[in-house]
């Protein structure tokens, strides 16, 4: 075993990088047909094993959950989600070798125990499937000749995966079949009849590869979606706290703004977002914007540079070795930050004022959605693949914070995406530290300009709107967001 990218030829790095296709809905005409009667074993039942289950068994699939001894007699959460949900639980023993599709939702950091657990109970000619590449592309793991591996990764929390399926919608859904692992050509009708049982193919799905996902997902999650809304949340709040302002409401800008203002981002990009603020607003957040953007664009760079070099895997992998030492270290100083502990404050805050008073977090999206699709592209990924991971999954990030902070957000995530998350957000810091030194309350806490229009230099509006609307993260969101019409606000 090890690094599978690695070992690639450039062409074939290059030809699995940049494999990416948007499938047309009449490809998903047959449904979940291809997996209608046969037995799906899920291993695993939290963030994606319990949501994807109650997607599929709500399109009328045949679902169980296979979990580890422990897990069953000490009545695990992974226990009770299952048997409260109503399926049917049992060992490996048990529910491996009935299964013709096994659904590999465990985290990252166990599949490779996962998997060596459950090959050799796995009937011959059944299928292994993923929802994020990363035991396959950056462990190398080989599977058994037989078995036919595929991946159905939906880009978005489980707990959006199962929201959006009630509100009859779905979230965007890469699928690939391995290369090395499609013995009988059955792999892509499976993967087409999965993403429609998580509802998935009303929302977008991409054929892709592992390596395309694994390198994408990974860049996503460490920079805009989860990296800079940490960095950003932390760095604003104690800017307002350092002014003067009410830490309730600082506290209840921040954990609900990034809500709020990215919900413009979703219907309309980045576009929509920015022309949600005032003339002179606008103006002042795109200069924010990118003064942020060169100031972070090396930080967004190296970022893709260890992910396609498989730096950052083999860092993360040693920290695994060393129990999570890191991660753990990190996730307890989140938890004492003091935008953390600062309850929401109970003050009333209009949609339009959390644009209106949150001008530099206006910015920050902004240059954080771009830099990691620029990032993205100008490595080889494919621009409906960056769109995915950086504009559109923000919102659905930005709800998780909405809930419970950071803390949230951290929980929901796979631990390879937290793990990644504050690596971005302690190399983040101490770079806006003398950004942040010129930073006020016009910007952050309080209105920017309520005059809109007075003073304002048409020909720089006009330059400001002219690169709006011309960067390229806009004009692929045009075209993929014209596919999801049946998208349901939230706020
Ligand atoms: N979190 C997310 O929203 C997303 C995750 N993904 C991917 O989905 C996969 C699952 O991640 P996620 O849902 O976050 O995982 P979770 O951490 O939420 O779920 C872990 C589940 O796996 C079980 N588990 C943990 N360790 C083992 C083990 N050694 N053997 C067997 N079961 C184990 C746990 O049960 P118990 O401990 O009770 O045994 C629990 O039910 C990952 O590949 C991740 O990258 C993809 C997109 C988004
Ligand atoms: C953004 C983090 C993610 O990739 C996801 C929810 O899509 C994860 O690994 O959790
Ligand atoms: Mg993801
Ligand atoms: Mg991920």
């Amino acid at each position: 075993m090890g690094n599978y990218f690695n070992t690639l030829s450039l062409r074939d790095k290059i030809d699995q990088l940049s494999k990416c296709r948007f499938m047309d809905a009449s490809e998903f005409e047959d449904g979940v047909e291809a997996l209608k009667g046969k037995k799906i074993v899920i291993v695993g039942c939290g963030a994606q094993g319990l949501n994807q289950g109650l997607n599929m068994r709500d399109s009328g699939l045949d679902i169980s959950y296979a979990l580890r001894p422990k897990a069953i007699e000490e009545k695990r959460q992974s226990f009770v989600n299952a048997t409260e949900n109503g399926f049917t639980v049992g060992t490996y023993e048990e529910l491996i070798p009935t299964a013709d599709l096994v659904l590999n939702l465990t985290p990252d950091k166990q599949h490779t125990n996962v998997v060596n657990a459950v090959m050799p109970l796995m009937k011959k000619g059944a299928t292994l499937s993923y929802s994020h590449g990363f035991n396959i592309v950056e462990e190398g793991t080989q599977i058994r000749e037989d078995l036919t591996v595929i991946m159905v990764a939906p880009k978005c929390p489980g707990s959006e995966v199962r929201e959006e399926y009630k509100r009859g919608f779905g979230v965007p859904t890469l699928i690939a079949v391995h290369p090395e692992n499609d013995p009988e050509g059955k792999g892509w009708a499976q993967a087409k009849a999965y993403a429609a049982a998580t509802g998935g193919d009303r929302a977008g799905v991409l054929e892709s590869s592992f390596v395309a996902e694994v390198k994408s997902d990974l860049m996503g999650e460490q920079t805009i979606l989860c990296g800079l809304l940490q960095t950003g949340s932390i760095l604003c709040f104690d800017k307002m706290i350092e002014k003067g302002i009410d830490a309730g409401y600082a506290s209840k800008l921040i954990q609900f703004g990034w809500e709020t203002i990215t919900e413009g981002l979703k219907y309309g990009g980045i576009t929509n977002m920015m022309d949600r603020l005032s003339n002179p607003a606008k103006i002042k957040a795109f200069e924010l914007s990118e003064e942020l953007k060169d100031i972070m664009r090396p930080l967004f760079q190296k970022h893709m540079d260890d992910i396609m070099e498989g730096r950052f895997s083999s860092g993360m992998m040693e920290d695994w070795a060393n129990g999570d030492e890191k991660l753990l270290g990190w996730r307890a100083e989140t938890a004492e930050t003091a935008f953390e502990k600062t309850p929401a404050g109970d003050v009333e805050i209009s949609e339009q004022e959390f644009y209106d008073n949150g001008v530099l977090m206006v910015a920050m999206v902004k240059a954080g959605v771009e830099l990691a699709f620029e990032a993205m592209t100008d490595s080889g990924i494919i621009d409906e693949s960056a769109y995915y991971e950086s504009l559109h999954e923000t919102p659905l990030i930005a709800n998780t914070i909405a809930r419970r902070k950071l803390y949230e957000m951290n929980s929901v995530i796979s631990d390879t995406a937290e793990y990644g998350c504050y690596l971005f957000d302690h190399a983040c810091k101490p770079l806006l530290a003398d950004f942040m030194t010129k930073i006020d309350t016009d910007v952050i806490g309080k209105p920017f300009a309520k005059d809109n229009g007075e003073g304002v230099d048409n020909a720089k509006l006009i330059a400001v709107n002219k690169a709006l609307r011309e960067h390229p993260v806009e004009k692929i969101g045009e075209f993929l967001r014209a596919s999801m019409t049946a998208m349901k606000p939230i706020v």
